[in-house]
């Protein structure tokens, strides 16, 4: 079987191509596959499958060729990842299998649609509007953070850290406890504290995730997404851009003048390889 590494701010996902769908992706498969002693080792799947050929995107096969069929490191599927989005354009492109348009590239997700733009050393996706729509709070320990729910195709909440916590102090080598009312089917979790101001954005901030799926992670392109929009929301902006930095770099969130959602970030393949299923699982 043939794979691509390739990651995002080391957000790191191993790349299947699989045009005509023909590959059986289980649970076990993906998870073995990114076993970092046994396997290859990322954050995630990643299948590169013909939109038509794909039984969940095959409906948008008019809108985009291409589907980003997202599986995190534990086996299950996710609806959206944003580094993950950029990674699967980077591969596209590399591979010649996709010429971006005038408006940039289409590209099908489990959240619709997404147009993604390539620029210097980048890649750019036009995201999924964020929803703030609840509060609630995550526990790691004795501490219990307030935060907000935010959906960005799939459930985030993010939590700023008051009172003297330090992001660098908390221990993310478990998942947070949240309400499962509030997030029926898991969330991504993002601490976030202020950082220093930063020349050409408004606002500057570090995150640190805990990724339903696929634990710490050193970035989280959806959760920046989630971050930057309660960062705007609370400076009272209904446009901007926020700088996010991550334990693998910086991205950057901008709400521009129409009201679209980018994020922008760089995007690598480092290595192609073949792999032999049987000897993964
Ligand atoms: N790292 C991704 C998000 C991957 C999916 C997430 N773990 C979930 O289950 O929703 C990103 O860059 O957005």
């Amino acid at each position: 079987m043939r794979f691509t590494k390739g990651h995002g701010t080391s957000n790191d996902f191993v790349l299947l191509p699989d045009p005509d769908g023909e590959l059986e992706l289980t649970p076990a498969l993906v998870a073995a596959l990114c076993d970092r002693r046994k396997g290859i080792g990322g954050d995630g799947v990643i299948r590169v499958v013909r939109s038509a050929k794909h039984p969940e995107a095959a409906g948008l096969a008019g809108e985009a060729e291409w589907f980003m069929d997202y599986h995190n490191s534990d086996g299950s599927i996710a609806e959206m990842c944003g580094n993950g989005l950029r990674v699967f354009v980077r591969y596209l492109l590399e591979k010649g299998l996709a010429t971006p348009g005038p408006s940039g590239l289409p590209v099908a997700t489990r959240a619709g649609v997404l147009v993604t733009v390539v620029g210097a050393g980048t890649i750019s996706a036009r995201m999924t509007t964020p929803r703030v729509y609840a509060g609630s709070t995550a526990t790691l320990g004795h501490l219990t953070v307030p935060g907000l729910a935010v959906d960005c195709g799939n459930p985030h909440l993010v939590c700023g850290l008051h009172d003297g916590v330090e992001l660098s102090a908390l221990d993310l080598t478990r998942a947070p406890s949240h309400d499962p009312k509030v997030f029926p089917a898991g969330v991504n979790v993002e601490f976030v504290e202020p950082a220093e101001p930063l020349a050409g954005v408004d606002r500057h901030v570090r995150m640190r995730v805990h990724e339903r799926g696929s634990g710490e992670t050193q970035s989280c392109g959806t959760g920046a997404l989630a971050v930057g929009a309660v960062a705007l929301r609370e400076a009272g902006l209904a446009t901007g851009s926020v700088a996010v930095d991550v334990l693998g770099g910086r991205v950057l969130v901008t709400c521009d003048a129409d009201g679209a959602w980018w994020l922008e970030g760089p995007a690598v393949l480092v290595a192609d390889g073949d792999v032999d299923p049987a000897a993964v699982l």
